[in-house]
Order: structure tokens, then C-alpha cells, then sequence
């Protein structure tokens, strides 16, 4: 787990505040989310999702996750509604996961831990650039998905088709032509709440949507995520597993729900 000082692919999160003092901020992500204290705002507004495959355009192993980057310089690939106001552009998706399908997931429901979990990365189109985004308390928002152990997810094997070309840190490959709503649930329904970055810099820039419905994994699946390593090529391999931050206090923070 996470918890140990240190590793071949750096400190974990109990080692981040000496680094990254707003590790203990206000506004930290993930949290536990529990729905019976979420307050139901009929003011919510549905997520508007408008994603155009053709923007995809790599798949990268970051050393923490693997992601894959869109081509963001226009407003092809965008997130509207819901709790934001304005136009926030799709960058990129990553995913956080566990050793084992005990654990895996950021945020948890009721304590419960997912397997996995899918953060798809937007930034906030009245800023100039994503980095100067990340910086600012309305610069980012992120949809989190849950994925469940159940049938195998064909949506998601493309993906992981290509993990074996970026199976060392630092390696990435093209990745034309993905539709990343393919990887939604059904159901958009979601709980938001003001948070930040689940990784250094831990900036706290991000609005927090997170789908109340999981999309499946399939154990096999699930073992292709942890073929991937956090080292580097040439380098004594070390797997990509459990690269998920444990929830943080919320300190009075609301956590709104789109639905009743
Ligand atoms: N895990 S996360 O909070 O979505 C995140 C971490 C770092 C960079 C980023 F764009 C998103
Ligand atoms: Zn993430």
C-alpha cells in the first residue's frame, strides 16, 4: 500500500505534506461519501458530456497511472452543466487501482472500496491553459467513475489492449480515434463537493463529480492494470498496483447529490 515511506516510485501519501503542506488543506481529495448525509440539490443540473473521438490522441505510462491524452486546443471534447458553470475541456483519463480487488478506488461509498476507479480530467476554458487552471479554485473538474468486479467491459479493452506497448514508466504510444463516453455508466446521477489533485501537487483546484453507478471490470481485466510497472525500462520492475490516495477529512465540506 501507499503507506510506506518510501519506494522505488517515491513517497506515499503519509510523506506528501513535507512536500505539499496543502496535503492537509481544506478542500482534500478523495473523501468518504456518504450518501444519506449528501444534500439532494434540485438545482444540480444534468451533465452535458461532448466528447469527439477523433481528439484522442496517446496513451502514456506516467509512472503513477497510465492516462490517455486528448488534443485539447479547441472545444471539441467538453464538459458543460452539471454543477460548473462555463465550458471545461476534456484532457485526459487515468485510472487508480489496487493489488487486489479489495481496494483500488480513491473515493469510497460508505467505506466501501472499488476495485478501481476512472477519473476523467477536465480544465476551465476562461483560463488560458490547463496548467494555469490547475491553479486556480474553479480550474478543474474531474467526473470519478467506479468500476465493479462483473462481466468483462469490452468499452474498456481497447484500453488495455494497449498497455503492453507502455509497460515502463515513461513510454507511451499513439491512441487514435476513442470515444471516452463509451467508458460512462447509463445513469449520469452524481455527488459533488470542492476538492483538489488525489496526487502531487494535491492543488485544490478540482469540482468533484463523482457517477453514483459503476461501470464493470472483469477480474481478468483487472490483471491486465496490474501487468503495467511504476519503474522504468532496465530498471528492477516494480507492478503498478495501489496507486490510490485514502480518503481525506472533510472538513465541513457539503457533498451535494443530483438525485434523490
Ligand atoms: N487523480 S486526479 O485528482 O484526477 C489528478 C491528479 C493529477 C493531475 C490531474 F490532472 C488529475
Ligand atoms: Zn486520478
Amino acid at each position: 500500500f501507499l503507506h510506506f515511506a518510501n519506494s522505488s516510485h517515491g513517497p506515499g501519501p503519509d510523506k506528501w505534506a513535507d512536500d505539499y503542506p496543502v496535503a492537509n488543506g481544506p478542500r482534500q481529495s478523495p473523501i468518504n461519501i456518504v450518501p444519506k448525509e449528501a444534500l439532494y440539490d434540485s438545482a444540480l443540473k444534468p451533465l452535458k458530456l461532448k466528447y469527439d473521438a477523433s481528439n484522442a490522441k496517446g496513451i502514456l505510462n506516467n509512472g503513477h497511472s497510465f492516462q490517455v491524452d486528448f488534443v485539447d486546443d479547441i472545444d471539441s471534447s467538453t464538459l458543460t452543466g452539471g454543477p460548473i458553470s462555463g465550458t471545461y475541456r476534456l484532457r485526459q483519463f487515468h485510472f487508480h487501482w489496487g493489488a487486489s480487488n479489495d481496494r483500488g478506488s480513491e473515493h469510497t461509498v460508505n467505506g466501501i472500496k472499488f476495485p478501481c476507479e476512472l477519473h476523467l480530467v477536465h480544465w476551465n476554458t476562461k483560463y488560458p491553459s490547463f496548467g494555469e487552471a490547475a491553479s486556480q479554485p474553479d480550474g478543474l473538474a474531474v467526473v470519478g467513475v467506479f468500476l465493479k468486479i462483473g462481466a468483462a467491459n469490452p468499452r474498456l479493452q481497447k484500453v488495455l489492449d494497449a498497455l503492453d506497448a507502455i509497460r515502463t514508466k515513461g513510454k507511451q504510444t499513439t491512441f487514435p480515434n476513442f470515444d471516452a463516453k463509451t467508458l460512462l455508466p447509463t445513469s449520469l446521477d452524481y455527488w459533488t463537493y470542492d476538492g483538489s489533485l488525489t496526487t502531487p501537487p494535491l492543488l485544490e483546484s478540482v469540482t468533484w463529480i463523482v457517477l453514483k453507478e459503476p461501470i464493470s471490470v472483469s477480474p481478468a481485466q483487472m490483471d491486465k492494470f496490474r501487468s503495467l510497472l511504476f519503474t522504468g525500462e532496465g530498471d528492477a520492475p516494480c507492478c503498478m498496483v495501489d496507486n490510490y490516495r485514502p480518503p481525506q477529512p472533510l472538513k465541513g465540506r457539503l457533498v451535494r447529490a443530483s438525485f434523490k
